[in-house]
C-alpha cells in the first residue's frame, strides 16, 4: 500500500466515524472524588432510553478502569467539546437509579456549592443526598399481575378452566394489578393457574417498588392563631408582600449557575433579617408567613440549629399545620427515605430540620426560614464545608422566593448585609406584651470571697438563688464547660495530663470515672501515678458542669437540680424529657452548657446565672467577643418572659469587656457597631472575605516546608492579580495537633470571595502536587481552632 493511499483511507474513516458520533449520546459524569473535572462517557445503545441527569451510574474510572459510581449531570447529543478529538471514549457500564434522585434544581444548587466552596460537584452531590435515599432503604420489589390489556376485550371468548376463570374474576373485580399472594387467597387456588395464564400471555407480570415503612398515626391537638402584636403584624406584612410579589412573577427557570461570582451581585431584596429581641414572638411570625405560602400550595423549609434542642418549637409547628416533616438525626434509614419521598411528592407542607434540611426536595418551595441564624451549627465542618444560610440564599434566589433569617443577635455578616441594604431589615425591639427586658448585673469575681476560695458560685449569685427559691421561682445556671474539671496535674512535677494524640489536656469526668480528650474522645481511667515523674497524687483543677452540679447540690440541699450537657443527654428524647420536667416545676435549678441557652420559653424562670462569662472570651478566634455577646444575650433572654419578671447575674473577671458590657445593656446595635469597627481595622470579615487553609501531616517538618511552599505560591500569584491580598502564615493552628496529625493554617483575606477564588484557581495545581500532606480549603470559615 502506498503511503498516500494509507492517508486517504484514514481520512475517510475519520469522516465516517465522525458522522456516526454526531448521532451518539454522551453523558457528563461527576465522581465522589476531590476533582473538579466533569468526565464524558459514551452512552451505549441499551442505556440510551433510560439515562437522565440526576441518576447515578457506574462508569470505568481511574487506574485499571474500575467500575465506579458517579452522578450523571447532563446528556448531550454528539461529542462534547472536551472530548471531540479523542478517539476512544469510554462507555457507561450501567444506570443505578430508575428515577433521577437529584432534580434539575438540586443539580444547579450543588454545582453552585462546589464552585463557591471550592470543592468537587461529585462530592457535594454525594454528601447532600441521604444514604437512605441512595440505597432505597425500606423498599421492596413486589411482583404484580394484571390482565393483558390486549386480551381484555376478548375475555369472554376464552374458554378457560374454572380455576383460571376464578383468577381472572378476582383481577376484574379489583380493577388493578394485584400481588400473586393476594390473588391465590381470593381465588382459593394455588399459583399454577396464574403461571399458566402468564404463559398463555393472558396475564402479564409487572414489578413495582413499594415502601415498607408505615408511619405511626400521630394525633396532635390543634391550636388557634394568636392575635399578632403590632410589630409582629408589620413583620408579617413585609414577608407576605414579598411572597405575593414572587407569586405574580413566574418562578424563574433554573438558570445556569456557571458563575459562582453571581453571589456578589445578589440583589437580596427578598432576604429578610428579622432582628427581634428574645421573647419578641418571632416564631409566630414564621408560622403565619409559612401559612401564607402554604395557602398558595407551596411548601416551606424551616432550619433550626439543633433538632433535639427545639422540641417546643416543633410542637408549635405540628399544632398549626396538617403535615410537618421533622428531619432529625435519629431517623432510621427507612423513615428517612419515606420522609424524602413524601417531601418530594409535595405531601409535606413544612419541613423542619437542621442544616442539611436545606436540601429537602420540596417540589414547590415557597419560603425558607432560618431560626437563630447566628448559630455556628449551620456551617458544616467537613467537605462540603457549606453554610446553610448561603445555600439558602442561593436556593431562594434560584426559586424566586423570600428567605427569612431570624435572631435576637444577628451574626455580624448578616448585620453588615442589612446595613448595606442587601438584606431587608425587620426589627422587633419589644417583647410580647411589652414585658421589659430583664435587668443584667455583672459581678466582678476578682473581689468575690467565695470565688477566691475556689467556689464557682460567688456570694452575690448564691444570695440571688436563695431568694429566688424562696419566691418559688426557677433558675437557669449557664456554664459552658462539660466534665468535672478540665485540668489534671501532678503536684510533684507540675506536668499536666494530656491526650497522647492531641494538643489538649484531658478532662476528668467523675460520673464515668474517666479522663477524656474533648477533641478526639480518647479515654483512660484516672492514672494511679503521674505518667511523667511516676509519683502519686494527681490533682484536678478548675471546674466543669459536673463539679458545678456537686457544688449546687451541697449549697442548696433538698432542691431538685438537673444538669443538661452532652454527657447527661446522650439518649434520644432525653432533652425533651428533661425540659418537660423543668416546665412542670419538678426541677428548680437547671444547669448546663449552651444547650440550655437556646430558645427555651419558661415563664417561671426568674433568675439566670452566667457562672463564668469569660470562657468564650479566651478562645483564639477573631469572633470570640461576638460569640460571648451572643451567648450572654441568648441565655439572659431565658428570663423575664412573664409578668413574674426576672433578672440576670453575670460572673466575670472582665466586667469591662465590650461583649459583656453591651450584652448587659441589651444593646446589640451598640455592640455591632463597635465590633464592626474592630473588624474593619483588622481587615477581617464581614468587611473582608476570608479563606482558611488547614494543612495536616503526621510529620511536622514536612508540614512546615509544605506550608512555606504554599504561601510562596500564593504570594507569587497574588502579585499578578488586580486585587489586594493579605496572606498570614503558615502557623500552627490553635489546635496544633489532633488525632496524631500536626495542623497548620494559612489565612487569606481579600476584598471579595471572587478575588480569593481567582487566587486559588492559580495555585490549585501546585497545591495538589504536595502529596505528602493533606490540605482543606475552608471558605468563610467559622471554626478557627
Ligand atoms: N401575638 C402573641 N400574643 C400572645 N403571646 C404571644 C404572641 N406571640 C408570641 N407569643 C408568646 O410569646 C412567647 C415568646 O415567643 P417566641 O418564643 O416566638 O419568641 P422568640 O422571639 O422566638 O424568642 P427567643 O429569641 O427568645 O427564642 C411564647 O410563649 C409565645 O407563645
Ligand atoms: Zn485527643
Amino acid at each position: 500500500m502506498s503511503r498516500q493511499q494509507n492517508l486517504f483511507e484514514d481520512a475517510a474513516e475519520l469522516k465516517w466515524q465522525r458522522a456516526d458520533r454526531e448521532d451518539q449520546l454522551f453523558a457528563a459524569i461527576v465522581f465522589n472524588r476531590p476533582m473538579e473535572t466533569v468526565y464524558h462517557y459514551l452512552v451505549p445503545p441499551a442505556l440510551r432510553e433510560m439515562i437522565r441527569p440526576g441518576q447515578r451510574v457506574q462508569a470505568p474510572f481511574g487506574r485499571g478502569d474500575r467500575p465506579t459510581i458517579g452522578f450523571c449531570v447532563g446528556c448531550e447529543q454528539g461529542p462534547p467539546e472536551a472530548i471531540a478529538k479523542r478517539k476512544n471514549v469510554k462507555e457507561l457500564i450501567s444506570i443505578l437509579d430508575r428515577e433521577p434522585i437529584a432534580d434539575a434544581k438540586m443539580l444547579g444548587l450543588t454545582k453552585w456549592i462546589a464552585e463557591y466552596y471550592l470543592c468537587s460537584w461529585g462530592q457535594v452531590l454525594h454528601a447532600v443526598i441521604p444514604a437512605a435515599v441512595k440505597k432505597s432503604a425500606g423498599t421492596r420489589q413486589v411482583k404484580l399481575v394484571e390482565i393483558d390489556p390486549e386480551v381484555l376485550p376478548n375475555l369472554e371468548d376464552l374458554n378457560l378452566p374454572a380455576k383460571q376463570r376464578a383468577v381472572i374474576d378476582v383481577l376484574l373485580d379489583a380493577g388493578e394489578p394485584l400481588p400473586v399472594g393476594e390473588i391465590t387467597q381470593s381465588a382459593g387456588c394455588g399459583t399454577s393457574p396464574i403461571n399458566t395464564l402468564l404463559k398463555k400471555n393472558i396475564l402479564t407480570a409487572i414489578r413495582e417498588t413499594r415502601m415498607n415503612y408505615e408511619p405511626p398515626e400521630k394525633l396532635v391537638a390543634r391550636e388557634a392563631d394568636l392575635i399578632l402584636a403590632d410589630q409582629q403584624q408589620a413583620a408579617l406584612d413585609a414577608i407576605t408582600h414579598a411572597i405575593d410579589h414572587g407569586k405574580t412573577t413566574k418562578t424563574p427557570e433554573i438558570e445556569e449557575v456557571a458563575d459562582p461570582r453571581k453571589i456578589d451581585h445578589y440583589k437580596g431584596d427578598q432576604t429578610f433579617l428579622l432582628h427581634g429581641v428574645t421573647g419578641s414572638g418571632k416564631t409566630e411570625v414564621y408560622i403565619r408567613a409559612i401559612r401564607h405560602a402554604v395557602d398558595f400550595g407551596r411548601q416551606a423549609i424551616v432550619l433550626v440549629p439543633e433538632i433535639s434542642l427545639t422540641p417546643q418549637t416543633i410542637r408549635r409547628f405540628r399544632r398549626r399545620f396538617d403535615s410537618v416533616a421533622v428531619l432529625h438525626s435519629h431517623l432510621t434509614d427507612s423513615e428517612r427515605h419515606w420522609q424524602w419521598q413524601q417531601i418530594a411528592s409535595g405531601n409535606v407542607q413544612v419541613v423542619v430540620g437542621a442544616r442539611s434540611a436545606i436540601f429537602a426536595p420540596t417540589p414547590r418551595l415557597g419560603l425558607i426560614v432560618i431560626d437563630e441564624e447566628h448559630e455556628t451549627t449551620f456551617k458544616q465542618e467537613t467537605v462540603p464545608r457549606y453554610h446553610a444560610r448561603e445555600v439558602a440564599r442561593k436556593r431562594a434566589a434560584m426559586e424566586g422566593i423570600p428567605l427569612v433569617l431570624g435572631t435576637a443577635t444577628p451574626m455580624l455578616e448578616s448585620w453588615w448585609l442589612a446595613k448595606q441594604k442587601s438584606y431587608q431589615l425587620i426589627s422587633m425591639p419589644k417583647r410580647i406584651e411589652e414585658l421589659p427586658m430583664p435587668p443584667v448585673v455583672t459581678v466582678d469575681t476578682m473581689n468575690d470571697p467565695l470565688i477566691k476560695r475556689g467556689h464557682n458560685i460567688g456570694r452575690a449569685l448564691k444570695n440571688a438563688i436563695d431568694q429566688t427559691l424562696k419566691n418559688d421561682g426557677q433558675i437557669i445556671l449557664f456554664f459552658n464547660l462539660r466534665g468535672f474539671s478540665p485540668v489534671l496535674w501532678c503536684r510533684s512535677c507540675g506536668e499536666k495530663l494530656s491526650c497522647p494524640h492531641c494538643d489538649t489536656s484531658l478532662t476528668w469526668h467523675k460520673d464515668r470515672k474517666l479522663c477524656v480528650c474533648h477533641t478526639c474522645d480518647y479515654t483512660i481511667p484516672m492514672p494511679g501515678q503521674c505518667p511523667a515523674c511516676k509519683k502519686q497524687g494527681l490533682r484536678h483543677f478548675g471546674a466543669g458542669t459536673q463539679r458545678l452540679e456537686e457544688e449546687v447540690r451541697s449549697k442548696f440541699p433538698g432542691v431538685t437540680v438537673l444538669r443538661m450537657d452532652s454527657d447527661s443527654m446522650r439518649k434520644p428524647g432525653s432533652h425533651d424529657e428533661a425540659l418537660e420536667r423543668f416546665r412542670h416545676g419538678e426541677v428548680s435549678i437547671l444547669l448546663g452548657t449552651q444547650m440550655i441557652a437556646k430558645g427555651l420559653d419558661f415563664p417561671n424562670v426568674t433568675l439566670v446565672g452566667v457562672v463564668d462569662a469569660d470562657t468564650a472570651l479566651h478562645q483564639i478566634d477573631f469572633r470570640a467577643s461576638e460569640r460571648t455577646f451572643q451567648l450572654i444575650s441568648q441565655v439572659a433572654g431565658r428570663t423575664g418572659r412573664s409578668s413574674r419578671g426576672g433578672r440576670v447575674l453575670v460572673q466575670t473577671m472582665q466586667p469591662d469587656a465590650e461583649a459583656i458590657r453591651f450584652a448587659a445593656e441589651h444593646d446589640f446595635i451598640g455592640f455591632a457597631n463597635r465590633e464592626l469597627g474592630h473588624r474593619l481595622e483588622r481587615k477581617m470579615p464581614p468587611q473582608a472575605a476570608l479563606l482558611r487553609i488547614i494543612l495536616r501531616a503526621k510529620d511536622e517538618p514536612l508540614l512546615d516546608t509544605a506550608g512555606l511552599e504554599m504561601v510562596e505560591e500564593l504570594q507569587k500569584h497574588a502579585e499578578t492579580l488586580p486585587d489586594k491580598y493579605r496572606i498570614l502564615g503558615p502557623a500552627p493552628a490553635p489546635l496544633a495537633r489532633h488525632k496524631d496529625y500536626y495542623r497548620y493554617q494559612i489565612l487569606i483575606t481579600s476584598t471579595s470571595h471572587t478575588a480569593i477564588c481567582a487566587l486559588i484557581e492559580k495555585c490549585r495545581k501546585q497545591f495538589d502536587k504536595l502529596t505528602m500532606i493533606e490540605y482543606a480549603l475552608d471558605v468563610d470559615p467559622l471554626q478557627m481552632r
